[in-house]
């Protein structure tokens, strides 16, 4: 009896779905053209004004908080997968995301410049030597935002920053510094970091009260680091800096955390290999160019967009990576300066900014987020 009942009300649900799929054809078939005519007459897709009076007209139709929520989320929903339409359509006729990149075979890497940041022996000088081997000629300044200001300028051809750590997670300094320059992502480059315990030539570990290293590092071998509670962990601007004022002090019970290349660069004696927690420990630098361009073959793409305290926004500009098929490999969030509580997202997708489905994810994003920077394809 029971299951009878069930096919009877499930008959009568195709029925209504039946319904609500022509009714949502038809309304597509209209949103087509909006978009002939936005295209005509060079309109935006997104109007926010009139999707919020159409939540509050929807949501006014029905009664209890449950269905107002309900009927919210449906037509939120519809006019996501609405505007993504009409991107298309758009990417069909020739509006393409506004971006100023170019598409080259290869970078230039013979005879360029590149500067990091640190001393020579500092991780950055290894990754800068990851990349560029010993065709380029490096050099080195004191911060990272010298770094970036080099390229600015174009002292440099290129600069290398660390952008994310495999166990202490993103440096966020720089993604701020992202913001501050126009320097694009042209390419990036892993390093696998390991960190030594090193202490002058007649050093014992038991002799050891202090320890320097850059806050990172220290923060990347924390378990060993506290498993010995009388040290003091003293931050300074990187490995390569530790390593030099321990040899420079002279002090039997102070020590560095740093690279055994920098121990063996200032002759300084490794106490301890391996102190990092993670024994993968890799670092992810990214490499800058003040020309906005990206190599054919590029895969990923990092872009950044500012989103109002209001629920639902990030969800909302996600779609359209979700509607276009495009993969995200990373989020990361900053806060805006000056404005408490809204956010600058950092995303990295999968792609390559000569793809369709690329072009109208962007585009969707770009008129969706506030000051949206593409910040390169690599
Ligand atoms: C269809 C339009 O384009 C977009 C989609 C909407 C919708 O699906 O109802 C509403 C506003 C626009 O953001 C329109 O402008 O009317």
């Amino acid at each position: 009896m029971k299951n009878l009942d069930l096919q009877e009300i499930r008959k009568q649900l195709d029925g209504i779905d039946q319904e609500m799929v022509a009714l949502f054809e038809k309304r597509m078939e209209l949103c087509r053209e909006v978009a002939e005519f936005k295209i005509g007459t060079g309109k935006p897709v997104y109007d926010g004004e009139r999707e919020q009076q159409k939540i509050d007209s929807v949501t006014g139709m029905v009664e209890g908080e449950f269905l107002k929520q309900a009927v919210r989320e449906l037509f939120t929903q519809m006019m996501t997968i609405s505007r993504n339409y009409q991107y298309k359509q758009m990417a069909e006729n020739g509006l393409k995301a506004n971006h100023s990149f170019q598409p080259v075979k290869n970078l230039k890497l013979n005879g360029v410049r590149v500067v990091y940041q640190g001393v020579e022996g500092a991780y950055s000088h290894g990754a800068a030597l990851n990349y560029f081997g010993n065709e380029a000629s490096l050099y080195h300044v004191t911060t990272w935002d010298d770094a970036m200001k080099e390229v600015e300028l174009g002292n440099a051809d290129y600069a290398v920053l660390p952008i994310e750590n495999s166990s202490a997670g993103a440096v966020t300094d720089n993604y701020d510094l992202l913001m501050k320059y126009e320097n694009y992502i042209v390419a990036e480059t892993f390093l696998t970091v390991n960190h030594a315990l090193l202490g002058l030539p007649g050093a014992e570990e038991k002799d050891i009260r202090t320890v320097f290293s850059h806050p990172q590092a220290l923060m990347q071998c924390q378990e060993f680091l506290n498993s010995n509670r009388s040290w003091k962990q003293i931050s300074v601007e990187n490995t390569a800096v530790a390593a030099k004022k321990v040899i420079l002090e002279g002090d039997l019970s102070q020590a560095a955390v740093a690279s055994e290349t920098a121990g063996e660069l200032y002759g300084l004696k490794v106490l301890r290999t391996q102190v990092n927690t993670n024994k993968n420990n890799t670092t992810r630098f990214i490499i800058l160019s003040r020309e906005a361009v990206y190599q054919e073959e590029a895969g990923k793409i990092s872009l950044s967009f500012e989103l109002p305290h209001k629920s639902g926004s990030l969800y909302n500009i996600l779609s359209n990576f979700i509607y276009n098929g495009v993969n995200m490999f990373m989020i990361e969030s900053r806060p805006v300066p000056g404005r408490n509580w809204e956010y600058r997202f950092f995303v990295d997708i999968e792609g390559n900014l000569s793809h369709a489905s690329i072009q109208n994810a962007l585009k969707g994003i770009s008129e969706e987020g506030r000051n949206v920077r593409i910040l390169g394809n690599y």
